[in-house]
């Protein structure tokens, strides 16, 4: 049923001229319509046969004034109700609607009735009681909701789908429900029912055809995002998707009411038409009623007394309910009426939404985004007073930081009660916490606004806690792209790479193209994490006496139980020793699983540190990390010795993919290569870096992929050797050598969701279910194979003189227009174009 009003809706969303000039013209025709008779006028009077004078029937008096009060609360509930929902815009548009809808278009088809409506004094507090303000209003916030125009017609598709049977069901009961009044006997009371009725009628036909239509056609012209900001509309849609789930308990009862009345109302009418066929609208509305008896001083009496009774009673009402309005209503009921816990979630829903609209171009900044979400939906508690530092830290102390507002858990880092660093767990909500930090912050700063283009919401601190980050004021947003399909012995992947470099996944990208048709073969060919304390002994005779004991086999079996006792993964390969003076690095090399393994190796080291101190007490540990590792620095020893992964990838390109894909020829390439990579690296005095930009491929994986991104230094090592091949030699080619890879697949930043989900696209995320290492060693073979197709996309854009052109369209594409429009060509002075 709701796919099919949603359905509907989208119809009439998206094609809102049709809908509306349909409607229009159809109630102009029924408005000028030719009368073949001359209309009977409906009027909420009928005629006394004795006096001449407007009947006067106190019982119609008395239930006028109920409804007439009924219809006042009723207008004044909704009004409180819209106010909840909270805007001019809404507001506005839902009001119009009804207004339009109610008087125009009743008005139209009591025209083709032929019935014309002499006094809508009375008519008008029914419109009153039929009025439901928000329903308009909240298929308006759902149209608002829209952040782009291709949005707006599944926005409101999805309003109508969900308002559309409630409100059908609602229309059905109203219309019987009110169709009982029709039954009632007074007279004044049955003219008013049918006419209810009608306009029941009239409203939902215009609410499901020219509202949605007008909406659409409204947002269209003013500019979907203009709409957004003003209208908060990430709360409502909250709210709506909340709130206006149909509840099927009532629903069921709505049905069987219906059912129940429709029996009422063909019974009743069955039996009034068989008695007698003239009754119905037209009889009432020309009924006469003797009412000589009323001429009598008491009946004179009552009806002035009822007339000014009725009157005041209104009048009470009015002024009661205005004054409540204006001077006693809260002025935010819309937090005063919702749950903490869905604020945040609403915000949350903001939040997404924030992303979805960045993409739209109409978008204020987000600058000016950010600045309303932290005025508008910060969660900062009233604003009173901070309550003492005795009572804060009872209630700190008695568990209840929730309680506490974020001043008074500043109030408690000022005092040293709460160290800022442990605010997470202070304030046992790491979001919270953050926020509270960054007020901290911010207070410290020149520029205090500087953190608002820093996000920190919506992210999921319990992973990064005590695990990743210390001190957190948010994350960082880094564009990720895709390189691939990239064929790595045989199986295709598509390489996650996050990068703010412009150029570097399209020149990967065209590596992997190259490559697609031979594909990579990859090699592990060794995997060790290496950790090297540096302990000093009192005289080079001890240190070389510890080398010896060391080096014996049992001694190294001694040490491997007492290593390999900290991890179920780790475990001891290899002790190598260095010896400088009275000073001995001992460099452990240890296979660590499907982890990167620094945490491990570290650990198993300590271990060993110990039993080798028990053999030799006067040795002196001065470090567990002696630099011979050696982690994030560069050095040869990583280069010689490896240390993580040892990788080596091939591929052979043929001479047309060289030329069609590359533009250049496979000599050209050997060339660069021999004078770039191997000469120039030379003449520098480079350790491993005998590529062309292998740290560009290695960094953009680590990041996508949790790795220590600092590890990109001794994981970028690589050389990177082309040759020519085939018959001709015209086929190129390339291999790239990778002794000292270290990644891992869990541990780190590899378990955060983001970066996990990276993993998961090339298959290797956290650890292998059966062989453990077989992730890693996977992921360490896949970013050579990477490092082979950006390699050979580089060299290719230098050997054809492409980089700066590419660069300047990719990398710089604000001014790149017209660098490109320039041509880039040196000027006839021999000065280039800027
Ligand atoms: C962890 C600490 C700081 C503890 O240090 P601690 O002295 O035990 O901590 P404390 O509780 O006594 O607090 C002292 C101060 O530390 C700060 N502090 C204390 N805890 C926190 C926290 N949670 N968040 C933020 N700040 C903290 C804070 O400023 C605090 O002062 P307070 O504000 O309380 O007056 C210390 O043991 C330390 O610095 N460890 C070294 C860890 C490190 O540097 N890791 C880097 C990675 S290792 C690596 O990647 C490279 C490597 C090692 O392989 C390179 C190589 O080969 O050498
Ligand atoms: N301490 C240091 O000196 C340095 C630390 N780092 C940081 O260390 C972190 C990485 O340390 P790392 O040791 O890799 O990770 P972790 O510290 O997260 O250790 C890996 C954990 O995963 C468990 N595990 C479960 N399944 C497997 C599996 N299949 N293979 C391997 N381990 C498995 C291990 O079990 P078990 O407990 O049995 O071993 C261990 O507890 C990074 O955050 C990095 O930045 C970086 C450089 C230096």
């Amino acid at each position: 049923m709701s796919r099919l009003f949603g359905m509907y809706g989208r119809v009439c969303a998206s094609r809102p001229w049709e809908v509306i000039v349909a409607v229009i013209t159809l109630t102009a025709c029924f408005l000028t319509m030719e009368k073949s008779q001359k209309p009977v006028p409906i009027t909420t009077t009928s005629t006394c046969l004795g006096c001449k004078e407007d009947h006067f029937h106190a019982a119609d008096v008395v239930v006028m004034t109920i409804i007439r009060c009924l219809a006042i609360l009723y207008s004044y509930h909704q009004f409180r109700n819209l106010q909840n929902l909270g805007s001019k815009y809404i507001l506005g548009i839902a009001g119009l609607f009804v207004v339009f809808s109610s008087f125009v278009f009743t008005s139209a088809v009591l025209n083709i009735l032929q019935i014309e409506l002499v006094d809508l004094k009375d008519a008008l507090f029914f419109f009153l009681l039929l009025i439901d303000l928000s329903k308009a209003a909240k298929l308006a916030q759902f149209a608002l909701i829209s952040s782009s125009e291709d949005e707006i017609a599944s926005c409101i598709a999805k309003g109508v789908s969900i308002l559309g049977p409630t409100i059908t069901l609602d229309t059905v009961v109203e219309t019987l429900v009110i169709g009982v009044g029709t039954l009632s006997g007074v007279h004044r009371l049955e003219i008013l029912s049918y006419f209810a009725c009608l306009s029941v009628i009239v409203n939902y036909i215009i609410f499901m055809t020219f509202y949605p239509a007008c909406l659409s056609l409204m947002m269209e012209l003013g500019k979907v995002s203009n709409f957004y900001g003003e209208e908060k509309a990430g709360v409502t849609k909250m709210l709506l998707e909340e709130t206006e789930k149909s509840n099927p308990a009532v629903q069921r009862v709505k049905l069987i009411m219906s059912i129940g009345l429709m029996a009422v109302h063909i019974h009743s009418r069955w039996s009034v038409t068989s008695g007698n066929p003239q009754d119905g609208l037209n009889k009432n509305q020309t009924e006469t009623v003797d009412c000589r008896e009323d001429t009598s001083f008491y009946g004179y009496l009552m009806k002035q007394f009822a007339l000014s009774a009725d009157h005041i009673v209104i009048l009470i009402l009015l002024i009661t309910l205005m004054i409540k309005f204006i001077f006693f209503e809260s002025k935010d009921p819309l937090r005063e009426h919702i749950e903490p816990e869905t604020i945040r979630d609403i915000k949350r829903g903001i939040q997404r939404q924030k992303r979805t609209i960045s993409s739209s171009v109409e978008v204020q900044t987000d600058v000016e985004y950010n600045r309303f979400i932290e005025a508008e939906y910060s969660d900062e508690q009233v604003s009173d007073a901070p309550r003492s530092l005795p009572d804060c830290l009872k209630i700190y102390r008695a568990d209840e930081t929730s309680e506490l507002t974020d001043d008074e858990i500043i109030m408690l880092i000022d005092t040293k009660h709460i160290p800022a660093y442990n605010l997470e767990k202070a304030v046992k909500n790491p979001e919270r916490g953050v926020k509270i930090r960054r007020k901290i912050l911010e207070n410290n700063l020149k520029k205090r606004e500087s953190l608002i283009n820093l996000p920190y919401r919506n992210y999921d601190y319990s992973k990064v806690l005590g695990a990743c980050c210390e001190n957190v004021i948010g994350y960082i947003p880094v564009p990720i792209g895709v390189a691939g399909p990239l064929l790595v012995d045989d199986k295709k992947y598509y390489i996650p790479m996050a990068t703010t470099e412009g150029c570097l996944i399209a020149s990967t990208n065209r590596g992997c193209r190259a490559i697609e048709k031979s594909g990579v073969k990859s090699r592990l060919i060794s995997d060790g994490m290496t950790r090297a304390p540096v302990v000093r002994f009192p005289s080079i005779v001890k240190a070389s006496d510890a080398v010896t004991w060391i080096k014996d086999t049992d001694n190294f079996a001694a040490l491997k139980l007492s290593f390999d006792s900290t991890s179920r993964f780790a475990k001891l390969q290899k002790i190598t020793t260095h010896i400088a003076g009275r000073y001995l690095f001992i460099r452990f090399v240890a296979e660590t699983g499907d982890a990167m393994g620094m945490n491990m190796i570290s650990k198993g080291t300590e271990c060993c540190l110990h039993a080798l101190q028990r053999h030799f007490p006067e040795m002196e540990i001065l470090s567990l990390s002696g630099n011979v590792c050696t982690d994030k620095k560069p050095s040869a020893i990583n280069w010689l010795q490896n240390r993580g992964k040892s990788v080596v990838c091939e591929c052979i390109i043929s001479s047309e993919v060289v030329a069609s894909v590359l533009k250049t020829t496979t000599k050209a390439l050997i060339d660069l290569n021999i004078s770039k990579n191997m000469v120039g690296s030379a003449i520098a005095g480079s350790i491993g870096g005998f590529n062309a930009h292998a740290a560009n491929i290695v960094t953009a994986i680590f990041i996508a992929t949790g790795q220590d991104a600092a590890q990109n230094i001794s994981s970028s090592n690589c050389m990177t050797i082309m040759e020519p091949w085939g018959q001709n030699g015209e086929d190129l080619y390339v291999s790239c050598t990778m002794p000292s890879i270290e990644i891992g697949t869990i541990g780190g930043g590899t378990i955060l969701p983001a970066q996990s989900a990276c993993l998961d696209m090339l298959g290797v995320r956290g650890p292998h279910e059966d062989i453990p290492g077989a992730n890693a060693k996977q992921l360490a073979r896949i970013v050579c194979a990477s490092v082979v197709a950006g390699e050979i996309s580089l060299m290719a854009a230098l050997a054809s003189g492409h980089l700066v052109k590419s660069h300047l369209k990719y990398n710089r594409s604000y001014s790149g227009k017209s660098a490109l429009g320039l041509g880039l060509s040196c000027g006839s002075v021999g000065s280039c174009d800027r």
